[in-house]
């Protein structure tokens, strides 16, 4: 099968409050995320922050190494993280074997020449969601579960915005040069998540929705706070949320969604708020 790459510019305010449904959705939803025996990445133009995803069925990927970075191999001068999302994957970094599980994280550093993906069952393919940044550091490859995270839960039934925050690639549990991400999951009958919402004008984050049953999806919001937009998004689809925007989402269920971001500090704390009243 073809990999895919695709690269995507980066785009003001002024330009995306203009867009229509499909220029919008071109420039900011990445819906082919997985697909069987290949590795889709996609290069935003914001940070150089890469969105993908490697879904190995009957074949071992390996990472590719796109002619847009113009480097030796993909981890020359970048780092990645990944979450699986599918069944049992093996990752064999520089020879190096690390067996992820379901939601369970890896971290690669800086310099890691060769990258393998192989699911532990075919009929059960591992799919593991990738997001990478440049990386002017090596830090060692490392291996995040769960009852490593740094973990946080916000929100309430009431509003229906409750929710667990696991920070798991995150400078209180790994160091990293500039990624950060995590996994949020939404209890039962909350649908909002990142509500109230928030910009960070120092990153930009993306967002990848998954667990949204069938027959159901997730509005999720984006643009400037007075200035919002919406893109409907399916199960197993990412979006990029330029460091302008806003993005929080409500679905007509609960899921669970995971957010990467990278720039220029590793503070998850440095929001700026914005109050539910003046959203516009
Ligand atoms: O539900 C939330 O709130 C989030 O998960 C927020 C993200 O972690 C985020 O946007 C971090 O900047
Ligand atoms: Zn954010």
């Amino acid at each position: 099968m073809e990999n895919r790459f695709e690269s995507r510019y980066a785009v003001s305010p002024v330009e995306t409050k203009g867009m229509d449904t499909a220029t919008l959705r071109s420039n900011f939803l990445i819906s082919s995320v997985f697909e069987a025996d290949q590795v889709n990445l996609t290069l935003s133009h914001f940070d150089r922050y890469i969105v993908g995803g490697a879904m190995p069925v009957n074949e071992k990927l390996s990472l590719p190494n796109p002619d847009d970075l113009k480097a030796p191999y993909f981890l020359h001068r970048r780092e990645i993280g990944m979450i699986n999302v599918g069944g049992d994957a093996i990752i064999s970094v520089d020879g190096e074997k690390y067996h992820l599980a379901y939601k369970e994280a890896l971290y690669i550093g800086k310099e890691s020449e060769e990258v393998y993906f192989e699911s532990a069952e075919p009929e059960n393919p591992a799919k593991l969601y990738i997001n990478s940044a440049p990386a002017h550091h090596k830090y060692p490859t490392k291996k995040v579960t769960k009852a490593d995270a740094d973990i946080v839960e916000l929100g309430a039934l009431e509003t229906a915005n409750h929710r667990v925050i696991n920070k798991l690639i995150v400078n209180s549990v790994i160091e990293t040069c500039q990624l950060q991400m995590g996994m949020t999951e939404l209890k039962a009958g909350s649908v909002w998540n990142t509500m109230p919402a928030h910009t960070h004008d120092r990153r930009m984050e993306a967002y990848f929705y998954f667990e949204v049953p069938e027959k159901q999806s997730v509005c999720h919001f984006m643009g400037q706070p007075q200035e919002s937009r919406h893109i409907w998004m399916q199960n197993e689809e990412a979006v990029i949320s330029p460091n302008w925007s806003i993005h929080s989402g409500a679905g007509t269920s609960n899921y669970t969604f995971i957010w990467g971001m990278a720039g220029e500090n590793l503070d998850y704390g440095d929001m700026d708020h914005c109050a539910i009243n003046d959203l516009k």
